[in-house]
This record gives structure tokens, C-alpha cells and sequence, in this order.
């Protein structure tokens, strides 16, 4: 069995690692930036539980290109949304049609441009609940907790399950993935807020004033997802439907309730505040920017995640990494507009 991850960055390296370290052939494919990193440094990955392995320089096959996906029997895509079409043409390019392919990505549309990009082969959603950071020295740290998801379709996903259960990694097998990722979809909606105030997301959700921008977004994204016939399903810990209403709760009832909310690493951060700091296309189009279609295509408004989406744009644009937005900065550009209409 031969593991190919397309797209190795924080997701890619730690599922990788993983499950190179039950033994699995990996290959990496990835950009110069890691590939130095695991040249110098070799791979690390730990998570909170105490997983802790590391892979010395020589033993992490880390390519550029595509050419290592002929002998893939398995693909795992972890690009971020804005690349998946291309990741599409790189397997086209290199991989046989009998290899299967995972999408381990957020957002709700990237299995369907995998599919459309490549008939013939067998694509399956996947669902990553937990949060990875790259750290200093090759280390690539999940500082949260949750099971993966995997589309369960015919008996594809039960090699993901083996695979994934024999390196320790928990993973579930769902027939409801749509659901699955538009679960996940309202929660990442917090990704955007955490990149405009540029801190860890445990201080982030720490601060009420955060929170209640946090819970307006996901209020409204539940709204539009019930216009849209859409339910969400529990992933984890956390109810979706009450999320709002636990957001707004003040900190000291916020503490006791929401435990498993704040179970974050301190540093950890949304994938979306090291996409500003490194300059990155980021992924708001795919996590707010889909409430904001799909309202309009239900004929409902989504003021609060179009202003999201609008100051997310805005600090892409200016490029100088997180704006650093204050909580009441962030509170009037969004909720106060929305107050007045
Ligand atoms: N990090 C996290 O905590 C979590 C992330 N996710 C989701 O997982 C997905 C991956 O996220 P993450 O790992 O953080 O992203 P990263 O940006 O860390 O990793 C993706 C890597 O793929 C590279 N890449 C892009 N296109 C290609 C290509 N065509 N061929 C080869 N490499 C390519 C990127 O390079 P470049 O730098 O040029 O863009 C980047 O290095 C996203 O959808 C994200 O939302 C889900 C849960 C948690
Ligand atoms: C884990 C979580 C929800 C927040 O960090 C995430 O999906 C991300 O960072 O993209």
C-alpha cells in the first residue's frame, strides 16, 4: 500500500507522518519551502494525546512534482480549496485511475472539483476535525482533539479506516458526508475571525466580544443552512445548533459549559491566520464566501459573513498579515452595521 499526500503542508505532513509511522510507504508532495524544511530537519508530528515521532531527513521521500503518484494506491489531496483544481491536473498527469482519491480538506465543494476533474476515479470526502500547526524544526503538531471523517462508499473507505486505525489515528466512516462538512463548514466560520485578530484561538475565544462576532456568524449560517434544508450533524464534542448561544454566554458560564470549545493548544491558531501571515490566497471564499452563496441562492441575507468575507479580502489585499483587529473593532465593522439596519 503506497500513500501519496498531495499538498503537504500542515494536514499532509501530519497524516503522512502518522501513518508512515505505523509503517505505511509515504510519499510527500509539496513546495520548496517544506522541502527544505525536511532536509534540514527531517519530520516531526505530535499531537496532544503525546504522539511524538520523528523521520530523519533521508527517510521522508518529499518530491516537488507529481511523478511519485504512478505508484500511488492511495492519494490523500490536503490543498488548500483555492488549489484543488490544480492538484486535480497534477494526478490526472501521473496517477492510475485504480488509485483512490481522499479529499482531507475543509469546505464543502472540494470533492465535487476533484470528481469533475477526474472521471474514471474513485474520489471520497474526508473531514478533518482538529487543528495542525507547523512548528519551528520540521514539526507539525495537532493541538486539538477529534476522529476524522471518511465518505463511506461501497468498500473504498474501509482500506482509510484500516490505514488510519492502525496508526492511532481515530477515523469514522459516514454516509452523510454533505452534512458532515457543512457541520464543519459553520465551526471553520470562526477561521476568518481568528485570522483578523491575529491571536491563538484559545485567547481569541477566551474574549466575549470575539465571541459574539463569532456567534452572529454562525447563527447566520445555521439560518441559511435550515432555508437551504441543510441539518447539521454533531461531529464531536460540540452541538452545532448551540453553538451560537454557548458563544454568547459570559466567560465565567462560557468556562463551565463549553470545556470542550476551549481544549485548544495555547499557540494554536486557524489555518487561515498562517495563511495571511505567509501572503496567501486565503480559503474565505470557501468557508464564509459559501454561506453568502448559498444565501443568496435560497433567496435569504448573509450580512454577516459578506463582512467578514469583505474585511478578510481587505487584509489579504493590504498583505501585511493579520490586521490584528481588536474585539470591538471587529464587533462594530460587523454587528453594528447590522444593528442600525
Ligand atoms: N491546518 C489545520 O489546522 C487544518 C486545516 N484544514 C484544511 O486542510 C486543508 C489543508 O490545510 P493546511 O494543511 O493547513 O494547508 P497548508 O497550506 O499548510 O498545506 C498545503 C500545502 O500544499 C501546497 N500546494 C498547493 N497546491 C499544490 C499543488 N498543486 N501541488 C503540491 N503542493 C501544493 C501549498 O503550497 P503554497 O504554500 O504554495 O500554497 C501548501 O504548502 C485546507 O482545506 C484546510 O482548511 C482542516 C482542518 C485543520
Ligand atoms: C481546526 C480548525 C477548526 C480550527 O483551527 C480548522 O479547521 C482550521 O484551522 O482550518
Amino acid at each position: 500500500m503506497r500513500v501519496v499526500v498531495l499538498g503537504a503542508g500542515a494536514v499532509g505532513c501530519f497524516l503522512g507522518g502518522c501513518l508512515q509511522a505505523s509503517g505505511v510507504k509515504v510519499s510527500y508532495i509539496g513546495r520548496q519551502r517544506i522541502k527544505n524544511i525536511v532536509t534540514e530537519f527531517g519530520l516531526t508530528v505530535s499531537d496532544w494525546k503525546g504522539r511524538l515521532v520523528s523521520f530523519a531527513p533521508e527517510a521522508v521521500d518529499y518530491h516537488k512534482s507529481g511523478e511519485c503518484l504512478t505508484y500511488a494506491d492511495i492519494i490523500l489531496v490536503t490543498v488548500k480549496s483555492g488549489d484543488t483544481a490544480s492538484a486535480a491536473k497534477t494526478i490526472k498527469e501521473y496517477a492510475s485511475p485504480r488509485a483512490l482519491v481522499v479529499s482531507f480538506q475543509n469546505g464543502v465543494c472540494n470533492s465535487d472539483v476533484l470528481r469533475a476533474n477526474l472521471p474514471g476515479f474513485k474520489v471520497l470526502s474526508g473531514m478533518i476535525p482538529f487543528n495542525v500547526a507547523e512548528q519551528p524544526g520540521g514539526r507539525f503538531h495537532s493541538g486539538t482533539e477529534g476522529d476524522l471523517f471518511i465518505e463511506e462508499l461501497d468498500d473504498a473507505h474501509r482500506s482509510l479506516l484500516n490505514l488510519f486505525q492502525g496508526a492511532g489515528v481515530g477515523i469514522v466512516a459516514r454516509s452523510d458526508m454533505a452534512s458532515v462538512q457543512w457541520s464543519k463548514l459553520v465551526l471553520n466560520l470562526n477561521n476568518s475571525i481568528n485570522a483578523l485578530s491575529g491571536l491563538a484561538l484559545k485567547e481569541q475565544l477566551m474574549d466575549r466580544t470575539y465571541r459574539q462576532v463569532v456567534s452572529a456568524a454562525t447563527a447566520e449560517g445555521l439560518t441559511v443552512l435550515k432555508a437551504a434544508g441543510i441539518t447539521p450533524v454533531r461531529t464531536g464534542k460540540v452541538v452545532p445548533q448551540l453553538v451560537p448561544h454557548v458563544l454568547k454566554l459570559p466567560n465565567f458560564m462560557f468556562l463551565k459549559v463549553a470545556s470542550a470549545m476551549i481544549k485548544i493548544d495555547e499557540s494554536a491558531r486557524s489555518s487561515m491566520q498562517d495563511d495571511l501571515r505567509l501572503g496567501r490566497r486565503t480559503e474565505v471564499d470557501y468557508l464564509n464566501g459559501e454561506i453568502v452563496k448559498l444565501a443568496a441562492r435560497v433567496g435569504v441575507e448573509a450580512p454577516v459573513n459578506s463582512r467578514i468575507v469583505d474585511l478578510l479580502k481587505a487584509a489579504e489585499a493590504a498583505g501585511r498579515g493579520s490586521p490584528k483587529m481588536s474585539a470591538n473593532a471587529l464587533y462594530t465593522s460587523v454587528l453594528k452595521p447590522a444593528v442600525k439596519a
